[in-house]
């Protein structure tokens, strides 16, 4: 069976030990299996920092299938040291608000030096997946340079509107700047990623992991042809709420989804998402809420599902019910 995830950073990493278990194969690291899992990852996150380029949700995909994510963080290496950051400080080095481990610019270094030598992202990722080995195929959304960036109220100049990189937005402002605006800069011209549309095609099921529906999976639909493909495939799509009780399940999705007019519940985002049988751009055939929740998505299955990622086999139980709500058979 062939399954394709649309996926940010933790909440996808920590979905695709799920599905990966939901399919018996190890939920971390490689394993011999019929099945076949290809993440299609934003890289709307992704950032030029002291001169090497950062991609958070590949990586965090990346060393949490691999065995090697700090896993209370989320982000980053396991057994980190700061250093390089500390020296950096010393410098009175920018930005200071953004921190790399040791061990995680080894991973930036190579990435940079690679790209400067004119491969692509996805060739890159290739190349460092071959030291992880994931167990499931890493495809950035493109190969081209897509940054998000977030247009707020300028903190330094009042009446003035600036518009910040979404990692400075995020991680410096903790998304407390009440956005105007949410933009994937460059997200036009974009192609997408090598194998993209190919997967989606060619997928037995297509789901949605319960990241960040803006700056996440938003900003992978945004590419143009992938929105395309996926109301295209034969495959069934099925998309899995963020949103619990109203509230994000973890992150900031909240302040995203006020910027761009969407109510923070599971009923809002999956008609945002759409339908595929009943819309003209929706894209979902079913969508996963938490139990007690009462959602109507026009032309959508809605099935409710605890949704807690609580570990992998609570994790795999939500991915089975996914894949069983696509229409395929998993027994
Ligand atoms: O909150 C933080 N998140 C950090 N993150 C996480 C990340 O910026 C965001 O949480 C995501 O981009 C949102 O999905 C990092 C991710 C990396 O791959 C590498 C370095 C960092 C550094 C930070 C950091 O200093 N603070």
């Amino acid at each position: 069976m062939k399954v394709v995830v649309v996926v940010g950073g933790v909440g996808g990493a920590r979905f695709l030990l799920g599905v990966k278990a939901a399919l018996g194969l190890p939920p971390i690291g490689p394993g011999e299996s019929p099945h076949e899992v290809t993440a299609v990852v934003n890289t709307g996150d992704d950032v030029w920092m002291h001169g090497l380029r950062i991609a958070p949700d590949l990586d965090t995909c990346m060393y949490t299938l691999g065995g090697g994510i700090d896993s209370e963080r989320g982000w980053g290496h396991q057994g980190e040291t700061w250093v390089v950051k500390e020296e950096l400080a010393a410098y009175d080095a920018e930005p200071s608000w953004f921190g790399l481990g040791d061990k995680d610019i080894a991973t930036h270094l190579i990435r940079s030096q690679m790209l400067r030598a004119g491969y692509p992202l996805s060739a890159v990722t290739e190349a460092l997946c071959a030291r992880w080995k994931p167990g499931v195929r890493l495809l950035p959304m493109t190969d081209d340079r897509v940054e998000t960036h977030v247009v707020v109220d300028d903190p330094d100049q009042p009446g003035q509107r600036k518009a910040l990189h979404f990692q400075e937005w995020w991680v410096r402002y903790k998304a407390a700047l009440p956005a105007h605006s949410i933009v994937p800069v460059g997200a036009d011209e974009a192609k997408p990623g090598p194998g993209v549309l190919e997967a989606i095609a060619e997928a037995d099921a297509v789901l949605f992991a319960p990241s960040n529906p803006v700056v996440s999976i938003g900003t992978v639909l945004a590419v143009p042809g992938i929105r395309d493909a996926l109301r295209k495939t034969a495959a069934g799509v099925v998309g899995v709420s963020p949103i619990i009780g109203g509230k994000p399940v973890r992150g900031m999705a909240d302040a995203c989804l006020t910027a761009i007019g969407v109510e923070t519940s599971a009923e809002a985002v999956g008609r945002y998402y759409g339908s595929r049988q009943t819309s003209e751009d929706g894209l979902l055939d079913g969508w996963l809420v938490a139990p007690g929740e009462q959602v109507h998505v026009p032309g959508v299955a809605v099935r409710p599902v605890p949704l807690l990622m609580s570990d992998v086999q609570a994790t795999a139980e939500m991915a089975k019910a996914a894949l069983e709500l696509s229409g395929v058979d998993l027994d």
